[in-house]
């Protein structure tokens, strides 16, 4: 099966560089990437060959279109003659809907719209799949074993793919927040930058591999953290102080909305 990846950009090369971990063939796969400093870039780096993007339609089994939401109408406009039906077209642009693929494609093409995240570079990806309406299973299995390549795929109706980019897509910029508010925090405590930051990135893991592998409540694992009386809860009361909660809330929502905006195309 072949693989063409349109837009190699930050996350079309994690998707292309995750098929490669995973061990499929490079003269299986191919790029359309519009700017040429790039393009050569990642020819050296993967050895994979990059086509003009109406090429890479016309050849793959799956076209995988990784460029901005904003670009995605030009992009469908200029590679709808050479896709035919039964192809599988994944998009993993953040907004866009099936119904706007399928609407400016040939009749039968199977779209499926994903929502990865970059913790794919290091095969650690949460990626949440929904079909179009001309998927069958077939489809559907493909896209997912497209995107397990890197991480962890769930399947979702995609009434809930703003919330999702909003949680899982976005998501880990808000982590890397965290960790860059904690380490300035250490270091404003007197700490060198390189303690703050080995101490807030092993928190980090070790807090997440808590989460995964016990699989308890993280309101549990937060009061076992916190002693009656103690450090803990005296930060943590700072933090409700401040509304970190609700400027979280606030947050998602705000990117949930953005979601629905690039819908829109604005
Ligand atoms: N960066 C992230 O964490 C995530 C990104 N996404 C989605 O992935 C898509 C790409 O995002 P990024 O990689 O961050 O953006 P980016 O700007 O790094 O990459 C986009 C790439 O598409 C190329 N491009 C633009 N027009 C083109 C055309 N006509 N033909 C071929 N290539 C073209 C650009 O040159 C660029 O390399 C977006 O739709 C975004 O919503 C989804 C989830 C996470
Ligand atoms: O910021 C964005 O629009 C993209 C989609 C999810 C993560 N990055």
């Amino acid at each position: 099966m072949s693989t063409a990846i349109i837009g190699a950009g930050v996350m079309g090369e994690t998707l292309l560089s995750g098929l490669v971990r995973a061990g499929r063939r490079v003269d299986q796969l191919m790029v359309g990437e519009k700017r040429a400093e790039r393009a050569r870039e990642l020819e050296e780096r993967y050895g994979v060959a990059v086509v003009s993007n109406r090429e890479a339609t016309a050849k793959a089994d799956t076209v995988a279109l990784v460029v901005k939401p904003q670009d995605m109408a030009d992009v469908l406009d200029e590679i709808a003659p050479d896709l035919r039906a039964g192809q599988l077209l994944v998009s993993l642009a953040a907004g866009i809907t099936t119904a706007f693929i399928e609407s400016r494609v040939p009749e039968g093409v199977a779209v499926v719209r994903v929502m990865p995240n970059t913790p794919a570079l290091v095969d650690e990806g949460m990626a949440a799949i929904s079909p179009g309406s001309h998927c069958d299973e077939s489809h559907l299995a493909e896209a997912e074993s497209l995107m397990a390549s890197t991480g962890k795929v769930i399947r979702i109706p995609e009434k809930q793919m703003d919330a999702v980019t909003a949680i899982s897509g976005s998501g880990p910029a808000y982590i890397f927040f965290v960790v860059e508010s904690m380490i300035e925090a250490g270091v404003h405590l007197g700490l060198p930058r390189s303690t703050a930051t080995e101490l807030v990135v092993q928190t980090l893991v070790g807090s997440a591999a808590m989460l995964r592998e016990t699989g308890t409540h993280p309101v549990v694992l937060r009061e076992q953290v916190t002693s009656p009386g103690g450090t803990t809860a005296s930060a943590l009361r700072e933090l409700e102080i401040h509304k970190v909660r609700a400027a979280f809330l606030a947050a998602m929502e705000a990117a949930r909305n953005r979601s629905r905006e690039l819908a829109e195309g604005s």
